[in-house]
Formats: structure tokens, sequence, C-alpha cells
């Protein structure tokens, strides 16, 4: 990770159907009206990628097929993060840290990790060499079952049959994994509770906050 970048590039986490694209644009518009340098917006491209949505169908339904789905947009996230221009600062919908997280939760439903896990582990650090560092994480945690009730009311079809087993794991590792990882990777985790939503505007005065004293140290 690049430590000495001159913007600030901070990564929206949660679970599956939490609430983060819905939070992101709001709050880039918030901070750029609170901040001198403009923040830009760094999106999943879920409903407009056909490659997204076949892959994801195939995550949703046969749990051996997840690593395809994973590396895709694994691959997708390193590239959309190569040469950020740095006359702004960025909002992003999960880093390649959410990466490290459900790769967590494939080795802890996984019989016997094989290669392909591990190799699947492997990349992803290796990837996080040539990635901005991410100056904090919000992650916007909320009870799993609220989470696994907005995933189904939002109908995405690709995610019919995720089960709510999967959405509890997917929480679990990242209530455990995330720390470590923020740690390992000199990042500022900022956990706001998400499971009754929350403000915009106070979570954008939060990050200019969090940015500051970044600022500082
Ligand atoms: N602040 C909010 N108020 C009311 N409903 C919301 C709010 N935020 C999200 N929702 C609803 O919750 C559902 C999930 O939200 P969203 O799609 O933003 O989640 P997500 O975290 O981006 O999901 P994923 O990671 O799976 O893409 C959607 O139906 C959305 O309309």
């Amino acid at each position: 990770m690049n430590q000495t970048q001159d913007f600030k590039l901070i990564a929206i986490e949660g679970n599956i159907g939490v609430g983060k694209s819905t939070l992101l644009p709001k709050l880039a518009d918030r901070l750029s009206n609170l901040d001198d340098r403009p923040w830009r917006l760094i999106i999943e491209e879920v409903d407009t990628d056909p490659e997204f949505q076949r892959l994801l169908k195939a995550f949703t339904n046969d749990p051996s097929q997840r690593i395809n789905f994973q590396r895709y947009i694994t691959n997708k996230r390193a590239e959309t993060c190569q040469d950020l221009d740095p006359g702004f600062n960025y909002i992003i919908e999960r880093s390649l840290f959410s990466d490290l997280v459900f790769c967590q939760a494939n080795l802890a439903e996984a019989c016997r990790p094989d290669g392909k896990d591990l190799d699947y582990y492997y990349d992803i650090q290796d990837k996080l060499e040539d990635y901005p560092q991410v100056s904090a994480v919000v992650y916007l945690k909320s009870d799993p079952i609220v989470s696994y009730e907005r995933m189904l009311s939002r109908g995405r079809d690709a995610e019919v049959g995720t089960p709510q087993s999967y959405i509890q794991l997917i929480s679990d590792c990242h209530n455990t994994f995330l720390p470590h990882i923020c740690d390992k990777y000199n990042t500022h985790l900022l956990t706001v509770d998400w499971t009754h939503f929350g403000c915009p505007d106070g979570l954008a005065e939060q990050v200019i906050d969090v940015c500051q004293v970044l600022n500082a140290g």
C-alpha cells in the first residue's frame, strides 16, 4: 500500500444488503460540502454488469462457485483503484479488505480448504501491495437478520436463495476480522450501527473528524 499518498480513500464496508450503496452518494455529497477537496464515489457496478450478475447467480446457487465471483470482483476492485487522481478524495463501496473478510468466510465454511482457497487469499494480499492506502474503513454494522431482510426486500434475482446462515457468517467474519485487517494495514476503523440506518450528515462529520486526526498524525 502507498503510505505517502496525498488523498484520502474511505472504504464503506458491511454485510450484504446493509445499505452501503444507498448511503454512498449521500455521503459523498455531504463530504464534498464539508471539505475543500471534492470527494468522488467509486461504486460496485452490480446491476449494470452482466458478467457480475452471471457470476453472482452462480455464487448464490452453488457455494463451490463462490470463488469465481470473488476473484472477478477482486480484480475489478484492484483495477478501479489504479492511478487515482490525487486532486480528489475517494469514497469506495467495499475495498479489497472485503475480499479478505469473504475469503475468511470461505475458509470457515470449507470442510477442507484447498489450494484454490489459499491461492485466492494470497492473491488478495499481493494486490493489496499495489493498492492505495485505505485511510479509514466505515463499517456499517447491523443485526444480520436485518441485513438478510433488507437483501430480500431489495429483491435482486441473482441473490434469491442466499441462506440466512450465510449472512450470519459474513456478519461474524466482519466483526472478527475487520479490526485485525485494519490494524495490519494501518487503517482507522470507524464502526457505526446501521441496524436502523443512520444519518449521512452526522456520519460525514465523523469521517471529516477522522481525516483531520489522520492529517495531524
Ligand atoms: N437509509 C435507508 N432508508 C431506507 N431504506 C434503505 C436505506 N438504506 C438502504 N435501504 C434499503 O435497504 C436495502 C439494501 O440497501 P443497499 O442496496 O444500499 O445495500 P448494500 O449494502 O449496498 O447491499 P450489497 O452489498 O448487497 O450491494 C435496499 O432495499 C434499500 O432500498
